[in-house]
């Protein structure tokens, strides 16, 4: 393929102005969304609950209809060809197995409805079961199975068919932390490994982050940020993506030089901002704790241990409490007095228009 070919290509799905209403809500649960997916790429929709996420799978399946805009796949309009031809795989929340099928009647059960032939049947189950870490499950009755046996066995039937696209909703949804760490980590390199293009939806961040190349960041039915999940988690690009994301240290400032002027004092801020009035948020890492009397009188209001690190709760002596992260070898405790300082490196200067930034995490 000539590289100019390579640069034309149409994207393997492209949402083209996607609005879709339902009955007389006052805004529409997707509003004019515009979203490429490449081939091979793992996008996740992330945004908390009714912000369009299952509406928008359910319109590229063609489960639901859309009221404007156009899905395409493969540079295909996809307006009134349904679900079964659209060429789409669906795994979603509640995997509903066949409960009366065992593990590869489940799984076989797409290649069944395409009359693949048995023999080339039952080698896909079987290559299949392998790649999901259930080798030799054939014959296991689907009751018999945990819930973490059970997600694999619906991946596996979702792959069956070699879908274009394999979409999921809340894939994981259903099992308990630990296994979904493990589990993500999995299917992301069985996704790479299979060059499967992958459009999932979760609330879960951190799922999202550890699957993902880029992640979409829905807000009432539209698109508030998309980008890799390192672009997204360093340079939120709104109030709404910061606390969605779980960054809490966000304050009024204006910026006059190298400098914001804030309710804790002047914090340096990133070369190149414009001067005049913004949104300011301080990564909890690029909160520095010194010894008191240097920087700024703080006392420590909560400490909870995170794992990795310590995040400490401050109560400034001016301005709102805010979060810092810390080594637990260094974490002072709660009701110590302490200094801090800010790193301009984890200043994020936030959209300053910004209407609707209540609490978006609800
Ligand atoms: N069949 C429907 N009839 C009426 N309203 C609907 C229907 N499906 C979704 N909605 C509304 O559309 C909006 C978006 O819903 P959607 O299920 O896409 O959100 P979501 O982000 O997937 O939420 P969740 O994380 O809770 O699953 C919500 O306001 C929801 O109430």
């Amino acid at each position: 393929m000539t590289a100019r070919a390579e640069t034309t290509a149409p994207d393997l799905l492209r949402l083209d102005g996607v609005t879709v209403r339902f009955g007389s809500a006052d805004r529409p649960a997707l509003d004019s969304v515009d979203l490429d997916v490449a081939a091979h790429e793992i996008v996740c929709v992330l945004g908390p609950s009714g912000s369009g996420k299952s509406t928008l799978l359910r319109v590229v399946a063609g489960l639901q209809q859309a009221d404007a805009g156009r899905v395409l796949l493969e540079g295909r309009d996809q307006t009134g060809v349904p679900t079964h031809r659209r060429g789409v795989g669906l795994m979603f929340q509640d995997h509903q197995l066949f409960p009366q099928r065992d593990v590869a009647g489940n799984v076989a059960f797409g290649l069944r409805i395409r009359r693949t032939a048995r023999t080339d049947r039952d080698r896909t189950v079987a290559e299949l079961l392998d790649l999901v870490g259930l080798p030799g499950a054939q014959r296991r009755a689907v009751a018999s199975l945990s819930g973490g046996e059970q997600q694999r066995v619906a991946l596996a039937r979702a792959l069956a068919p070699r879908p274009r696209l394999l979409m999921l909703d809340e894939p994981l949804g259903q099992l308990d932390r630990g296994l979904r760490e493990r589990l993500v980590v999995e299917l992301r390199r069985l996704f790479q490994e299979l060059g499967t293009t992958v459009l999932a939806v979760t609330h879960d961040q951190g799922e999202a982050f550890a699957l993902a190349d880029r992640v979409v960041v829905m807000q009432e039915g539209r698109i508030a940020q998309t980008g890799t999940p390192l672009e997204v988690w360093q340079r939120p690009a709104s109030e709404f993506v910061a606390r969605f994301l779980g960054f809490d240290n966000v304050v009024e400032a204006t910026v006059q030089g190298e400098a914001a002027v804030t309710p804790w004092g002047k914090v340096p801020i990133p070369n190149g901002t414009p001067d005049g009035p913004c949104r300011l948020l301080v990564r909890p890492a690029g909160v520095r704790l010194m010894p008191a009397p240097e920087g700024l009188p703080c006392r420590v209001a909560a400490r909870t241990f995170r794992g990795t690190h310590v995040a400490l709760l401050l109560q400034p002596s001016s301005g709102p409490q805010l979060e810092a992260a810390c080594a637990l070898r260094e974490a002072p405790e709660v009701g110590e007095r302490v200094g801090i300082a800010f790193t301009a490196q984890d200043v994020v200067v936030l959209d300053a228009t910004e209407q609707d930034a209540a609490n978006p995490a609800e």
